[in-house]
Formats: structure tokens, C-alpha cells, sequence
């Protein structure tokens, strides 16, 4: 069992995320404002450890009028229990899960029970087991997800074909740089054949950033 995952992501036209040193401001205002009301009717929003680190980010409905009721549950998936204390996302604006791995240090994990929920997972090679998550989080009433990068998280979660649909605005900017993150790392596919197909439901312009929406053939 899992939630409706939608992969929501801003990047250049040549597919960078964020630049080679993890600047990431790329959507213009009106896009952010999609991208908060898309917020606000998702029961969470996850994302990776690497963002965390980078970005420090709130992960709630910040840009268009709303209550505290209307952010998300946020979920980190953070293999080592590495998030800082001193995050924003452990605030009290929204509920939040910081999902770790088994071999996760169990002072770290009890530093972060103070603040969040957190939960164990068995992963391979000590990662966060992604099924095992979306199997909790469906079970806690999640029907609905939003996932919010980074590139290494996206991959995994294509990997396992945990993603339903992908949102993603392309800004009229070249960022460059082999090392610049782009929308989707990790290992990657070997084969073309076995690349994640998609099919094109929907776009439109906002203010010069072009909003494509794709739906995943899932074939698992
Ligand atoms: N433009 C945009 O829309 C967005 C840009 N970003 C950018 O992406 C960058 C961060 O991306 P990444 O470094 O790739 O980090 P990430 O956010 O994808 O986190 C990856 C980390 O999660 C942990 N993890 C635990 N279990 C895992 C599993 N099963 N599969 C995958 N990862 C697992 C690992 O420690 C891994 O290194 C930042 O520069 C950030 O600004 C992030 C989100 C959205
Ligand atoms: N949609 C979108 N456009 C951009 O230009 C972005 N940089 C991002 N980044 C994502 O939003 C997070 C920041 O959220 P808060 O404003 O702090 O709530 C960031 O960590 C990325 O996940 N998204």
C-alpha cells in the first residue's frame, strides 16, 4: 500500500535543480504559488537528507494564504539520522517524520525522538526502505504525497516505482556544470528500454516558466 506520489520539482532548461554549489532559486513567484496551493491539498511532502543539508528548508505552505492545518506532514528520509537540531523542519509549524535506517545511531535517533517521530526502517546497506515508509505512511492516513526531491531521492523512488505523476516548471535558464544536480541522479537506468515512460497530460505558462505535468506508466 502507498500513497499518490507526485514528483514536484523547479529546473533550468537543461535540467539542473540546483547549480554546482546548491543554489536552487528557480521557479519565478507565480510558480511558487503553484507549488504552495499543490502543497496545501497534499496530506505530505518528503525529501531527502542532501536537501535538508543544502537547503534548510520550512516545508510548508508559505506563499499563498494559509493555516497551520493546511501544511503537510514533512518527511526526511535521512539513512543516518544526520538532521541538524537546529532545523527548520523540526519547528512546530507542521508535524513531522524523519525516517532512518537500521544502522542509524541511537543517540541521534533519540535526539530527534525528543522533537519529531521517527521511524526505523530496514533498509539494504542501512538506506531508508522506501516501500517500508510508503506502507507506514498509507497506513497513517497518507493518501496523498509529494515528493520534493533531491536528485538522488528522486532516483530511488523511480527505482522502485513509487512515483504516480511529476509536476515540474522549467525555468528559461542554463545553469551548466557536470556537477550541478539535475532532476533525477542516483544510479541511473543501464538500458533505454528500461528508462521510467511517461505520458504528457498537461502544460501551460506562468510568467515565462513552462509547467509540464507527465503521469508514470507503471508497470509493476
Ligand atoms: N529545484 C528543485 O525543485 C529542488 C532542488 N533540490 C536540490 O537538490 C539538492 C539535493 O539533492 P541530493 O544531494 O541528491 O540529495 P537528496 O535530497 O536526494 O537526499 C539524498 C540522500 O538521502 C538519503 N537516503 C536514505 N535512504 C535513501 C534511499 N532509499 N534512496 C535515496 N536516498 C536515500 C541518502 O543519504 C542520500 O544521500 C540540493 O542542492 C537542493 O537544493 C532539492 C529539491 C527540489
Ligand atoms: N518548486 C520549487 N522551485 C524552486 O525554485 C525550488 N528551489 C524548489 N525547491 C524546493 O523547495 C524547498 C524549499 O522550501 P521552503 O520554501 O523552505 O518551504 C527546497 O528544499 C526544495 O525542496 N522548489
Amino acid at each position: 500500500m502507498k500513497p499518490y506520489v507526485i514528483l514536484s520539482a523547479a529546473m533550468t532548461l537543461d535540467g539542473k535543480i540546483a547549480t554546482k554549489t546548491g543554489s536552487s532559486e528557480i521557479s519565478g513567484e507565480k510558480d511558487l504559488e503553484r507549488v504552495h496551493k499543490l502543497r496545501s491539498d497534499m496530506d505530505a511532502i518528503m525529501v531527502g537528507i542532501g536537501t535538508v543539508l543544502v537547503d534548510d528548508p520550512r516545508l510548508t505552505v508559505h506563499k499563498v494564504p494559509a493555516k497551520k492545518e493546511d501544511n503537510p506532514i514533512r518527511v526526511i528520509v535521512d539513512s543516518k539520522a544526520r538532521t541538524p537540531l537546529n532545523s527548520r523542519i523540526l519547528n512546530a509549524d507542521a508535524k513531522t517524520i524523519i525516517a532512518v535506517g537500521n544502522n542509524a545511531d541511537p543517540f541521534k535517533i533519540n535526539n530527534l525522538s525528543d522533537k519529531v517521530d521517527v521511524l526505523v526502517t530496514n533498509g539494504e546497506k542501512g538506506e531508508v526502505n522506501l516501500m517500508e515508509l510508503m506502507d507506514y505512511l498509507k497506513n497513517i492516513g497518507v493518501n496523498s504525497l509529494m515528493l520534493e526531491g533531491g536528485a538522488t531521492l528522486n532516483f530511488s523512488m523511480f527505482n522502485e516505482g513509487l512515483i504516480d505523476e511529476i509536476r515540474v516548471c522549467v525555468a528559461p535558464m542554463i545553469a551548466g556544470g557536470k556537477f550541478a544536480k539535475t532532476l533525477v541522479d542516483g544510479e541511473g537506468f543501464d538500458k533505454m528500454n528500461d528508462a521510467v515512460k511517461l505520458s504528457f497530460k498537461e502544460s501551460y505558462i506562468l510568467d515565462g516558466d513552462l509547467v509540464l505535468i507527465y503521469l508514470v506508466k507503471n508497470f509493476f
